[in-house]
């Protein structure tokens, strides 16, 4: 035989080979692969049916759409849209589609009636949440591929360790800034100069950095030297300037932590609770995600601390409530007057303090809009809480046709979804690092709201496109499996915080719950497609 035809042969054996082992994965676990998957065909169950674009019914919505003055999410305007709150204060329409009686179909509920839990282990008021059906999952990826998957491999590993190894395998950190590439800071550089100096492509920071604690200490006890009021925005919110020169971003404790949204009150007229931005950097953080700027709590001094540093404006809307309360409600375009005033016990505030990011000129960001936000209205629904095929058109469309961007999209929403937070209208990106660049998880004031239900429309992007990035599946999984639970990784992480305890056992409780929740959006995926479809590493 020649050599040519010695390879021929051998190849052909191998192709038979693979084809036999494929036939047999199949007919063994149909569940992997479907042949006849398609995007547009994902359906989930008890959910209304959206075939594919070419839907004479979507067709002659769209052109009722197109007729009114509803259009803005129908272009998909997806591009540098700065924030506006219009929509809130004259209730237009904006993003808002309508069913034919006029409500909107709410398909988180009905998502909701199909979740049955197995409680365990309700001693100590911790409860567990099992999920029978992600467990099978479970078992399935593992017998699928249990090298992506070796779950029962890592059943005694901590979240911690597991989370190390998960990053050793990722690209970890990319170019910093521009400005920041050459600055050495001169003899001593600050903390929050050396955070600056380490935001890089794929996130604000790496963990192993021990700049991001003491920046953290440093925000908690550093002697404020000026403050300012911070334009723009629908809250109150100072800019803090420390002595060393560093800024934070202070929003005041309008609740107690007690205190849930009130059952009438809608997302966008909720006031924001200084104790959810704090949490949302350690959840961010322990996800591994990286993308809120590190953020504590503290008391002030509203009358030593605040007041007296506080310029004429600021200084006029300081007043002693009948109470005997040290109060102020500064200048703001909508909860700033006497009836919206923040009130210390008497003159002592707890707030949260937020590093600040850069200048825009020295790092300019852009804002985009997110092409899963709400309504802002009382009265209509956004295009995707009616209909189930936004993902197949955002899918089409830069930035969300290649790289990160739509991955990164859903991580947010998953990340929204634990908090409870319906109020992510936009999202920003550091200009500099281009498209393929990590999405800043800025204003999470409104999430921790409610701590005994769970908003299953906030994984919307999650249900109608099926997609979730690899390794925020596999972290999600292992605080499924434990030996660690979110609530108790986010105690422990938020211990060292002064006002600890920044959130109730409820809201813990609540974070386990919600992940169990989200493996098993996952799961109901899975059944409708093969899993590789939907579990999948930045692509296109
Ligand atoms: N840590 C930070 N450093 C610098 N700028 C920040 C930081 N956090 C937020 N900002 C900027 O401040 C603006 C207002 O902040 P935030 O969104 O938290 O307040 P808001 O009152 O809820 O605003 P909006 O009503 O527009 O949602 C944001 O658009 C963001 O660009
Ligand atoms: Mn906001």
């Amino acid at each position: 035989m020649t050599m040519k035809l010695k390879v021929r042969v051998t190849l052909m054996v191998f192709s038979v080979l693979a084809l036999s082992v494929f036939y047999i994965a199949v007919s063994k676990f149909p569940l992997l692969y479907d042949g006849t998957y398609r995007l547009a065909d994902i359906q989930l169950p008890g959910r209304k049916i959206v075939d594919g674009l070419d839907s004479p019914h979507i067709f002659t919505f769209r052109k009722r759409l197109n007729k009114s003055n509803y259009s803005s999410d129908n272009n998909l305007s997806l591009e540098g849209e700065k924030v506006r709150h219009e929509e809130e204060r004259n209730e237009t329409d904006f993003n808002a589609a309508e069913d034919k009686n006029g409500n909107g179909n709410n398909f988180g509920v009905k998502y909701e009636s199909q979740y049955k839990f197995r409680r365990a282990n309700t001693e100590n008021n911790v409860t567990n949440y099992t999920d029978p059906l992600v467990d099978k999952l479970i078992q399935v990826l593992q017998k699928s591929n249990g090298i992506k998957f070796n779950f029962d491999k890592n059943l005694e590993t901590s979240y911690n360790t597991f989370l190390r190894l998960l990053r050793k395998r990722s690209r970890r950190k990319g170019p910093s800034l521009p400005f920041y590439r050459t600055y050495n800071g001169g003899s001593h550089m600050s903390n929050w100069e050396k955070f600056q100096k380490g935001i890089h492509q794929y996130g604000l920071y790496v963990p192993e950095e021990p700049a991001i604690e003491d920046l953290r200490k440093d925000m908690s006890s550093e002697p404020i030297v000026d403050i300012e009021q911070k334009e723009g925005g629908t809250q109150l919110k100072l800019i803090i300037t420390y002595s060393d020169e560093g800024q934070a971003l202070f929003k005041p404790m309008r609740y107690s932590r007690e205190q849930e949204t009130l059952p009438d009150h809608f997302y966008f007229v909720d006031f924001e609770r200084h104790n959810a931005e704090i949490a949302a950097f350690h959840l961010d953080k322990i996800l591994g995600f990286y993308r809120v700027p590190p953020t504590i709590g503290r008391e002030v001094n509203l009358t030593s601390e605040i007041r007296k540093l506080a310029d004429t404006k600021l200084r006029k809307t300081f007043f002693v409530s009948p109470a005997g309360n040290v109060c102020f409600h500064g200048s703001c375009s909508y909860y700033c007057d006497t009836s919206h005033a923040v009130c210390g016990h008497p003159v002592m505030m707890e707030g949260s303090f937020a590093t600040f990011l850069p200048p825009d000129r020295i790092a300019p960001r852009k804002t985009w809009r997110n092409p899963w936000k709400r309504s802002y209205s009382k009265h209509r629904k956004a295009y995707w809480e009616v209909y189930d095929d936004l993902c197949s058109q955002v899918i089409e469309k830069p930035p969300y046709n290649t790289g990160r961007r739509l991955l990164d999209v859903i991580d947010t929403h998953i990340f929204d979804f634990l908090t409870g937070n319906m109020d992510r209208h936009h999202y920003e990106t550091f200009s500099d690092f281009g498209n393929n660049t990590f999405l800043l998880h800025l204003d999470n004031g409104r999430g921790f709201g409610k701590a005994h239900h769970d908003e299953m429309s906030i994984l919307a992007p999650v249900y109608q496109c099926c997609l979730i990035r690899y390794s925020t599946f596999v972290k999600l999984t292992k605080l499924y499996m434990g030996p660690d639970k979110i609530s108790d990784l986010m105690r422990e992480s938020m211990s060292t915080d002064s006002i600890n305890p920044v959130l109730t056992d409820s809201h813990l409780n609540a974070l386990d719950r919600r992940v169990a929740k989200i493996v098993r959006v996952i799961h109901d995926c899975i059944e409708q497609s093969p899993y590789t479809d939907v579990i999948v590493d930045d692509f296109f």
